[in-house]
């Protein structure tokens, strides 16, 4: 009989609840959002937090979280911190917990201008030799982390706030061809793996999200693979868009033919929170659940971090904080996760998805018109496609892949600014 209430208790501890006559998942985040038709509810982390015991005991339980986004693990200044130099240790300490405690894995991220080493920022590469350290850099860690990866967020906040391209070395260098180029990179590494294009304020409608919609519809249009969009979802209480808002606009990417993730969310307040910001905090949450339970192709939802003693917000937005549903002492804040547990329904079977939003959602799935013409590289084509470059005004000065076609390029020239078209290589041509 006690051996009997110590397993129990040992079963509870790690989100399992067992009982005579029957046993099922014990309740929680990752539970119910389960129960709701979700993949998972995760949490980031980062190595450095492995060593709080109080805080893993947490991040482990299953009940919760059923998946694991590595915070800065599989950045790039992490992973290659000079060239052809790889170092995997802290991703793979990440994926081992996660698979010790049958946790999936976000893996995050391959392309980012943020936390990339000065050796590619500023190395001053040629247009063939960046593209070159990129594919190299993407097909060794995807292939390091094969069969590992639920997701990859292949590329991470390529946009300005205004939907234009934001300058960075691999856009300045390459050209928006970097984007299917890493994804059919990472596709051709780990073909199991869903590759997502990662950003923050496209949780509504707007220039940005017009333009992460218009990033799916490029890489499709290259034959590229892209199973995702994750909303990052970086929120100010109070001032987050509204369960509508968020709804419609997750229905508009996934009328595009891809998954929908929440995969960074918090919201921050103004430090020390008031009880009235909490209140509201509690409602901001469920407004973002509601919104992911309301689509079906809205497939799992991530908090970034689960408890206040770790979040990135007081380091980068000075005087905010208090973002996370666990305090500073790793306490539930139990107002903001009921909210996000009722959000999802019961515990048992979840409220049923909302079946006009998930009828709209299906129905709207489209497969990408195919144009005539064709502009990929060799390696990346698999379909026929129009160029969804011809916006790019860039001129002659700054060299762009697609401005006057690649390989197999047969639709009308598009010298954008200049009158002469010069083929460099596959990728890139100059128009000057
Ligand atoms: O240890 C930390 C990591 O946790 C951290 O991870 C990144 C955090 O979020 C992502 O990048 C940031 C997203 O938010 C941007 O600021 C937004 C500006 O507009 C506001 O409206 C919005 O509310 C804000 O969130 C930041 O500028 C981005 O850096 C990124 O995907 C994560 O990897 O990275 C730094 C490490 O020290």
């Amino acid at each position: 009989m006690v051996h009997a209430s110590l397993f129990t208790l040992l079963l509870a501890a790690t989100g399992v609840v067992c009982s005579p006559f029957k046993r099922r998942a014990a309740d929680g985040l990752n539970t119910r959002a389960v129960a709701a038709g979700k993949e998972y509810f995760g949490s980031a982390t980062d190595n450095g937090e492995l060593t709080d015991t109080a805080y893993v005991t947490g991040l482990s339980n299953t009940a919760d979280f059923g998946q694991i986004t590595p915070g800065n693990a599989m950045k790039w200044d992490t992973i290659e911190p000079s060239r052809g130099t790889f170092s995997y240790t802290k991703g793979d300490a990440i994926v081992a917990l996660a698979q010790k405690n049958g946790q999936k894995v976000r893996c995050h991220t391959l392309v980012w201008y943020s936390q990339l080493p000065s050796w590619v920022k500023t190395g001053g590469f040629d247009n063939a030799t960046l593209i070159s350290i990129l594919k190299n850099h993407i097909t060794e860690e995807v292939t390091h982390f094969k069969g590992q990866c639920l997701h990859w967020d292949v590329a991470n906040e390529a946009l300005n706030e205004d939907g234009t391209y934001r300058s960075n070395v691999f856009y300045d260098t390459i050209g928006p061809a970097y984007l299917p180029i890493a994804f059919a990179t990472a596709a051709l590494a780990d073909p199991d793996a869903k590759l997502y294009y990662n950003d923050y304020n496209i949780e509504s409608a707007g220039a940005k999200s017009t333009a992460a919609q218009n990033i799916v519809k490029l890489v499709q249009s290259y034959g590229a693979k892209i199973d995702g969009v994750g909303m990052q979802a970086h929120f100010i209480v109070g001032s987050t868009p509204s369960q509508a808002a968020q709804t419609t606009n997750i229905n508009a990417f996934v009328a595009l033919g891809v998954e929908v993730a929440i995969t960074e969310l918090d919201i921050r307040t103004t430090t020390p929170a008031t009880a009235a910001a909490v209140t509201q905090q509690a409602k901001d949450y469920a407004a973002t659940v509601g919104a992911c339970k309301a689509v079906a192709k809205c497939v799992g939802f991530t908090i970034w971090d689960y408890t206040d003693k770790y979040s990135w917000i007081p380091s980068v937005f000075s005087g905010q904080g208090a973002a996370l549903p666990w305090d500073a002492d790793l306490v539930k804040k139990a107002e903001v996760y009921d909210a996000i547990l009722n959000a999802w329904g019961s515990a048992e079977s979840g409220t049923p998805t909302s079946t006009a939003s998930a009828i709209v959602a299906t129905s709207a799935v489209a497969t990408p018109s195919v144009a005539t013409s064709v502009v990929v590289p060799t390696e990346v084509v698999t379909s026929t496609a129009a160029p969804a470059v011809t916006s790019d005004a860039s001129t002659g000065t700054v060299a762009k892949w697609g401005q006057c076609g690649g390989t197999g390029y047969t639709g009308a020239t598009a010298c954008v600014g200049g009158t002469t078209c010069t083929k460099q290589n596959d990728y890139y041509s100059q128009c000057l």
